[in-house]
This record gives structure tokens, sequence and C-alpha cells, in this order.
């Protein structure tokens, strides 16, 4: 690295370095407005931080609701289940954007219309939200302490209402991705992603119930018989160019953080290809095709949301297959945005079952592809291959 790093600020804020070489810190300023640190090699390491902070709050209001019986599950007229989670997450990550970079736009998954009608999910919503705080009164405040009212929260659900597109920067965030898996008490993940100018430059994912331990076999039941004491929760991020991180989750400034990197895959027949759990958004027969033909004879690992993206790009397993199942389809970009980037900052390659790079220029979704398929570098061309053949492409 060429530049000067700046000394380390007040507000910078992680655990106590470990004996680790691993440790590398994140850098923020305390306001947009303050001198910028952005040089060639040291790019968006503020919105990074920022990120890794809001994702870490968020985390605490779903494993808060995790633990919850009753999880204010209503339906969205799409009729998949939302939570109180998803709202609240929601609310707390734009606040912390709209705080820290006021002129950006975020493309949420949520909006709160279907609250404004029903008052008593909201004021339990609000109950919950405006206690949840980070334990560093520094790191919180970053993050812009509590929202003001219920109305301050149900206004900052609706700012995650941008069209998206190929200009500017849009946050592209998942407050909880792996709703089902969410409610059945499996895998979830709080995700945001920054996209400039079409391009995925910065993510962060909270994975709560996934092992700190990068080198932890995964299996489809990882996540299941979480306790609230079990000790699991990782923080990934990566900056584009500046490689892919994880760190557990805590509840207050952030821990000292690790590169992760894809395992090399010498022979792919060994490979652990992973997939998601629900039948209705991916093909599993299909996925399956596939990993016969490459001679792959593990089971499938199936786990809910981007902790797909995640584990491959720990080296926790080592291919992840999205193929299709309804040809109209568009996948949605918070679904993806901050899962690609991470991959592909830790070797590996993220496309379409065509082989073409995800496109996040085209709005809301990724109008432009189809399935997903991600890999490491090496084997990506062979995997294509693999589903070009089952498919028929
Ligand atoms: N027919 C479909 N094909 C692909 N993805 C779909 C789908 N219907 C819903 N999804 C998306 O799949 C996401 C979950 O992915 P996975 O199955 O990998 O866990 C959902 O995110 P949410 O859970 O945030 O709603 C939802 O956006
Ligand atoms: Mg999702």
């Amino acid at each position: 690295m060429t530049t000067t790093v700046p000394s380390p600020r007040p507000y910078l804020r992680v655990l106590p370095a470990p004996v680790s070489p691993y440790y590398s810190p994140s850098f923020a300023s305390t306001s947009p407005q303050s001198a910028p640190l952005h040089t060639a090699t040291m790019s968006y390491q503020q919105e990074r931080f920022i990120a890794e902070l809001a994702v870490q709050r968020a985390s605490i209001l779903t494993q808060k609701v995790f633990f919850e019986k009753a999880k204010g599950t209503v339906s969205k007229d799409d009729k998949s289940p939302v939570t109180i989670g998803d709202f609240g997450a929601q609310a707390l990550i734009i606040q912390a954007i709209r705080k820290n970079f006021p002129n950006d736009e975020v493309v949420g998954e949520e909006e709160a219309s279907s609250l404004r009608q029903d008052k008593d999910l909201s004021a339990e919503i609000w109950r919950l939200v405006k206690d949840i705080k980070l334990d560093d009164a520094e790191s919180d405040s970053l993050l812009g302490g509590p929202l003001a009212s219920e109305e301050s929260m149900l206004d900052a659900i609706d700012q995650g209402n941008s069209p998206g597109g190929p200009k500017g920067r849009i946050w592209a965030l998942d407050p909880v991705d792996g709703t089902k898996g969410f409610l059945r008490g499996g895998q979830y993940a709080v995700c945001l992603g920054l996209i400039v100018d079409g391009d995925v430059k910065v993510g962060a994912i909270g994975t709560p119930n996934l092992p700190i331990d990068d080198t932890a076999p995964i299996d489809s039941n990882t996540g299941a018989q979480q306790s609230a004491t079990s000790g699991n929760g990782v923080l990934f991020s990566a900056v584009l160019g500046e490689g892919a991180t994880s760190r557990p989750l805590t509840s207050g400034v952030l821990a000292p953080s690790k590169p992760i990197s894809m395992r090399p895959v010498p022979d792919i027949t060994q490979a652990v290809f992973c997939e998601g759990v629900e039948a209705a958004h991916s093909s599993q027969g299909d996925n399956a095709a596939v990993a016969q033909r490459l001679g792959i004879t593990n089971a499938s690992v199936r786990l809910d949301s981007q902790a797909k993206y995640c584990s491959i790009a720990r080296g926790a397993g080592d291919i992840y297959l999205r193929l299709p199942v309804k040809k109209d389809y568009q996948e949605k970009i918070w679904d993806h945005a901050a899962g690609d980037i991470l991959v592909r900052e830790a070797g590996g390659q993220v496309t379409d079952i065509y082989g073409a790079r995800l496109d996040f220029s085209k709005g809301r979704t990724l109008a432009a592809n189809k399935g997903v398929v991600a890999a490491p570098k090496a084997i990506q061309d062979e995997v294509i291959g693999a589903v070009k053949a089952v498919l028929k492409l």
C-alpha cells in the first residue's frame, strides 16, 4: 500500500488489536464533510466503516426479534413474510446512511405503507427500535443515535424507495435477507451494498447465525438450534480492490477483522456447493444436475439468505448455484449486491447462468441477468459450462 494511512482519530473505535497478523482496522471520518480520506488505495473506507457499524446495530435488533416467539408477521403483496425485524432494521440502517451520506439514495426491500395502516404493529416496532443502540456511545452517535419518533422511523423506512439505476451513489439494503430462514430459526443476513454508477463498491453483511470461525465446516443444519448465548454471529465486509474480511458481530465497537478468501479447488469433484433452502427460489433439481455433471458427489449445503455468499467467500463452501425456477423472475439487487462484492473480493466470480457479470445498473432488479452462479475464478468457466449444458443454453 502506497498511501499514507491517516492517524487514528477519536471516533475510530475497534476492540484492541489481537496478536493476529491479520488485524486491519477500519478508518472513518466523523462526518462526510470532514477532510476526505479517499485516495487511490483508501477509497470507500468511511462507507465501509459506517456500513459495518450500521449492519452491526441492526443485527442487535434482528437477534432480539429472532429469539422472541411472536415475530409480528404480516403479509406483503407477494405473500412473503415480513417481520418487525425487517422494518426495524431498515429504519435503523437508513437513518445511519442519511446521517453520514445525506445525498445518497437507498433501494430498500421494505416500504412502510402497510405499517401506516397497522398502527398496533407500527407501535410495537417503535417500542423495539427506540431502545436499540450500540453499547459504545460514540459508535452509536456516529450512526445518528436513537431515531426521534415513530413517525421518523416510518419516514426512514420509506426512504428506501430509490428506483436505482446507472448513475450516482445508491445503497442496496436487505434488512433481513432470508426472511423464511429467519422465521424457521435458520440462517438469515442483514445486507447492505453501495453501488456507485452501477458498480458495487462496498458490501457489509451481518450473519448472526453463522459460526465465527471461518474454518468451521458448514452443513444444512448450520444455524439451527441457536440460543441467545450460543456466541455465533459474523460481520463480513468488502471494498472493491481492498479485499474481504470477517469479524465477530459485537454489540458495540467493531471487533478486529481478518481477511477472508475462497479456498482453492484443485479437484472440482470434491467441491461443496451451496443452494437455497426454498425450492421456489432456485431449481434444486437443476442445481443437482449441474453438480452431477461436474462430478460433485458431496450433498448440497442448503442455507437461506446471502449466508451462501459469505460461506463460499470464507472457504466454508466453494460454489453457489441459484438456477432460476421461473423464467420471468428478476432477481432483486438487495439480494445480491453485498454478496457479489464479498465473493469477488475473496477471489471469486459472480455471474448469471450465461456467465455474464451481475448488472446492478438496471434499477431495483437485475433485469439483465438470469440466476446466479458464484465460484472461485479458476473454476467459474467450468461451472458455467455445466450450467449451460444442463439448461441447454
Ligand atoms: N421466485 C424467486 N426466485 C428467486 N428468488 C426469489 C424468488 N422469490 C423470492 N426470492 C428472493 O429470495 C430471497 C431469499 O433468497 P434465498 O432463498 O437464497 O434465501 C428473498 O429475499 P427475502 O427473504 O429478503 O425476502 C426474495 O427476495
Ligand atoms: Mg432478500
